[in-house]
C-alpha cells in the first residue's frame, strides 16, 4: 500500500435527514467513507438506502446535517475549489438531458460551462461519440433510445476529464459489450490520469448481469449487508450504503493528518460570494437560445400572447355600450299628438347609436318585454306631454300632475351597472339638448337649464374621460408581469424536475449566473413584447400616452423583470408544473384585483386600500398612469416611486428565492 496517497473523498460521521425538524427522516447514519485518489469506489446498497443522497452530498448539492465532507482536502464549494465545477463529472440517476438538443449541442453546453476551448470540445465529442457507440452527433436526444440517452448522459460527465467522477448507476440500460468497454475505460482513466471514480450500482441488477469477477465481489458483500439489515431489522431506507473498492490494491486507510483543512463557507452565502463568470453566463445564454431555436413556434407564441391580450382588452373593455334595446310607449303619439308633438322632438335628441327604441302600443306588453329580458328598459311618455311641458316652463306650473306628464318615465332593468349608467346618461343628455332647443325656439336663453357648475378646462385628461385610458396602461404592465411569472416559473421548475438545474449547479453554475442569463435572453424577447404592446395599444387602439413612450416601456420592462424574479421564487418551492399553476393562479388574481388596475383603489374599504400598497403592481400601475395620462416624467415622485418599488420587489423576490434554493440543499 502506498501510504503517501492523499484522499480524494473523505466523509466523516456524515448524517443526513430529509424533511423538516418536526417531520424528518434520517437517510444517512453516521457514515464514514475514505476514497483515495485514483481508484474506482463502488457504493452498494439496496434501493432507497441512501446512495444517491450520499453522492449529492459529496458533489455539494446537499449539506450534511452533521459530519464533514472533504474533497481533495477541501470542503465542497469552498473558494477556488472546482467542486462543484470543472473538477467533478456527475452522472445522475435520471438522464437530465435537454430532450430537444442534439447530442453535440448537449455536450457543447457542458463544454462551455467548463470553459473548454472549441477545439477541445470537438475532439472530446468525436472521441466520446465513437467510444460510447453513439449515433450521429446531430441526432436529437429525444430521438435516442433509453440506453443511448444514458450514454449521452455519461458522455456529459466524462467530457471535461474531471479528476472526480461520480456516476449514479451508469451501466443501467447498457448492453454487456459496451458495459465491458465502459468499465475498461474507467479503469484506464483511473490508472493513467489518476481519476477517482465513485460509482453506485444496484446489486440486484448486478446479480442478474454478474459477468465480472469484480461484480461477484460486490454481490457477495451485498448479500452480507442484506443479511445485516435483516438481522438488525433496519428499515431499508435507514441503512447506510455499503461501500467497496473495485481495485482493492489501492485501498488506503484514512490518515486525517493528510487532510488540508479549509474553512467551511457559510451555507447560504456560498453561492453568492462567487463572482458571476462570463463563460458560464455565455454557456447558459447559448443553451437558452438553443432551447428557443428548437422551439421556434413557442417563441412566436410568446410574441402573440401579449398582442392578443392587449387587443382583446382594448376591443372588449371600456368602450361605451352601444345599440341598447329599449321599449318605448309614447302615449302622445298613440293619441295622435292631441297637444303637439314635442315628445318626438325629445326622442330625436336621444343618441340612436346607443339606444335603439322599439315602440309598443300597449304599456303592459312593453313592461312585460322588459321583465322577460328582451329590453334593458321602458321609456314612457304620457298623453299631453307637449302641453305639460309648456305649462311647466311658460306658466311655471309645478303641480305633481304637470311635473309627471312633462317628464319621460324610465322603468329600467338596473342589473347591469354600466348599461344602466349609459341609458341614464344618454337619455339625460338627450333631454338637456331637447330642453335647450325647446327654450331657444320660444325665445328663451337655453343656458337657463345649465346646472350651476362650470367644469373648466381639465388640468389633466379630457372633458370626456375614457375608461380604456384609465385601465389599459395598468393592464399592459400586468400582461407582461404575469407572462414573465408563468414562463420563468415553468422553465425553472421543469429544469428542476428533470434534474437539469441540479446538473448545471454541479457543473459549477450559480443561481446568479442562471438568473443573469435568463434575464439577458428574456431581455430581447421582452423588448419585442413591450414594443408590440405599445404599438397595438397606442397606435392601433389609440390608448392615450401623453408622456414618454420610452419611459412607459422601461417601466413595463422592469415589471417584467419583477415577474421573472417572482417566477423564480415560485419555482424555488414548487416541485412540478401543477404546483406552479396553483401558486401562480392563486397569487396572480389577488394581485390583479387589489392593485387598482381594474377599479380605483379609492373605492376599496380602508383596510384593503392599505393592503393594496403591498402588491408589486400598485405603485408601478399608478406610475404608468401618471406617465400616460398626465404626461409626467421621471422627476415626478409618483413616477420614480413606481420604478423604485418594482426594482425593490424584484430584489426582494430574488433574494428570497436564492435563500430558499440554498436552504433546500
Ligand atoms: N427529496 C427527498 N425527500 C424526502 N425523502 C427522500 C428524498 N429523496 C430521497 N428520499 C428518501 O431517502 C431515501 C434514500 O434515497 P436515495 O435516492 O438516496 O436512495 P438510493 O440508495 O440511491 O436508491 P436507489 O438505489 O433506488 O436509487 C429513500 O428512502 C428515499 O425515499
Amino acid at each position: 500500500m502506498d501510504q503517501s496517497k492523499e484522499l480524494a473523498v473523505s466523509v466523516q460521521n456524515g448524517c443526513k435527514n430529509y424533511g423538516h425538524f418536526w417531520n424528518s427522516t434520517r437517510v444517512l447514519h453516521d457514515i464514514t467513507l475514505n476514497v483515495p485518489i485514483g481508484i474506482i469506489y463502488g457504493l452498494l446498497g439496496p434501493s432507497g438506502c441512501g446512495k444517491t443522497t450520499l453522492l449529492r452530498c459529496i458533489v455539494g448539492r446537499f449539506e450534511l446535517n452533521s459530519g464533514e465532507i472533504l474533497l481533495f482536502g477541501k470542503h465542497p464549494g469552498s473558494y477556488g475549489h472546482e467542486i462543484p465545477g470543472r473538477s467533478v463529472g456527475y452522472m445522475p440517476q435520471e438522464n437530465a438531458l435537454y430532450k430537444n438538443f442534439s447530442i453535440s449541442e448537449m455536450l457543447h453546453y457542458f463544454g462551455r460551462l467548463h470553459h473548454m476551448s472549441k477545439k477541445e470540445i470537438l475532439s472530446r465529442v468525436e472521441f466520446l461519440i465513437h467510444f460510447l457507440d453513439l449515433p450521429l452527433k446531430t441526432r436529437k436526444v429525444a430521438q435516442l433510445s433509453g440506453g443511448q440517452q444514458r450514454r449521452v448522459s455519461l458522455a456529459c460527465a466524462l467530457l471535461q476529464q474531471p479528476k472526480l467522477l461520480i456516476l449514479d448507476e451508469p451501466t443501467v440500460g447498457v448492453d454487456p459489450l459496451l458495459r465491458e468497454k465502459i468499465w475498461t475505460h474507467l479503469i484506464e482513466i483511473c490508472q493513467s490520469s489518476q481519476t477517482t471514480i465513485i460509482i453506485t450500482t444496484h446489486y440486484i441488477e448486478e446479480a442478474r448481469k454478474a459477468n465480472r469477477s469484480l461484480e461477484n465481489v460486490f454481490l457477495h458483500l451485498c448479500f452480507n449487508d442484506q443479511n445485516r439489515i435483516e438481522r438488525e431489522n433496519l428499515p431499508i431506507s435507514f441503512a447506510n450504503p455499503l461501500t467497496t473498492e473495485v481495485n482493492t490494491d489501492n485501498f488506503l486507510p484514512m490518515n486525517t493528518n493528510q487532510i488540508k483543512k479549509s474553512s467551511k463557507p457559510k451555507k447560504i452565502l456560498r453561492d453568492y460570494l462567487v463572482f458571476p463568470k462570463l463563460h458560464k453566463i455565455l454557456a447558459l445564454i447559448i443553451k437558452d437560445l438553443t432551447v428557443i431555436k428548437t422551439n421556434i413556434g413557442f417563441l412566436f407564441f410568446q410574441f402573440l400572447i401579449p398582442v392578443i391580450q392587449v387587443s382583446l382588452f382594448c376591443l372588449c373593455i371600456g368602450r361605451d355600450p352601444k345599440a341598447l334595446p329599449m321599449a318605448l310607449f309614447n302615449n302622445e303619439s298613440l293619441n295622435n299628438f292631441p297637444t303637439g308633438n314635442e315628445s318626438l322632438q325629445l326622442l330625436s335628441q336621444i343618441n340612436s347609436d346607443q339606444i335603439h327604441f322599439n315602440s309598443f302600443n300597449n304599456f303592459d306588453q312593453a313592461l312585460n318585454s322588459v321583465k322577460q329580458g328582451r329590453y334593458w328598459g321602458l321609456a314612457e311618455i304620457r298623453t299631453n306631454f307637449t302641453e305639460a311641458i309648456n305649462d311647466k316652463f311658460f306658466k311655471f306650473q309645478t303641480d305633481p300632475l304637470t311635473l309627471n306628464t312633462s317628464s319621460i318615465h324610465l322603468y329600467l332593468d338596473m342589473t347591469n351597472q354600466q348599461v344602466t349608467f349609459t341609458m341614464q346618461n344618454v337619455i339625460l343628455n338627450g333631454t338637456e339638448m331637447f330642453l335647450k332647443r325647446f327654450l331657444s325656439e320660444h325665445g328663451f336663453d337655453p343656458s337657463i337649464v345649465n346646472p350651476p357648475v362650470i367644469i373648466e378646462n381639465p388640468i389633466y385628461g379630457s372633458l370626456t374621460p375614457k375608461f380604456l385610458n384609465f385601465a389599459a396602461p395598468g393592464m399592459m404592465i400586468s400582461i407582461i408581469y404575469f407572462l414573465a411569472i408563468g414562463l420563468t416559473a415553468l422553465i425553472f421548475v421543469v429544469e428542476k424536475k428533470e434534474g437539469l438545474l441540479e446538473r448545471s449547479w454541479i457543473a459549477g453554475v450559480t443561481i446568479i449566473e442562471i438568473m443573469f442569463s435568463h434575464i439577458i435572453v428574456k431581455f430581447f424577447i421582452q423588448i419585442i413584447q413591450v414594443v408590440l404592446l405599445i404599438v397595438f395599444a397606442h397606435f392601433i387602439f389609440e390608448v392615450e400616452f401623453k408622456g414618454s413612450l420610452l419611459l412607459s416601456m422601461a417601466l413595463i420592462f422592469l415589471q417584467g423583470i419583477c415577474g421573472m424574479t417572482y417566477g423564480l421564487l415560485i419555482s424555488s418551492f414548487c416541485e412540478n408544473e401543477m404546483q406552479v399553476m396553483e401558486v401562480a393562479m392563486g397569487s396572480v388574481f389577488p394581485m390583479l384585483l387589489s392593485s387598482g388596475i381594474l377599479w380605483p383603489v379609492e373605492g376599496m374599504p380602508s383596510v384593503m386600500r392599505f393592503l393594496s400598497h403591498f402588491t408589486p403592481l400598485t405603485y408601478p400601475v399608478e406610475a404608468i398612469r401618471c406617465i400616460a395620462a398626465r404626461g409626467w416624467s421621471f422627476v415626478y415622485y409618483k413616477v420614480w416611486l413606481g420604478f423604485l418599488i418594482t426594482s425593490s420587489w424584484s430584489l426582494a423576490f430574488f433574494i428570497i428565492a436564492a435563500i430558499l434554493l440554498a436552504l433546500k440543499k
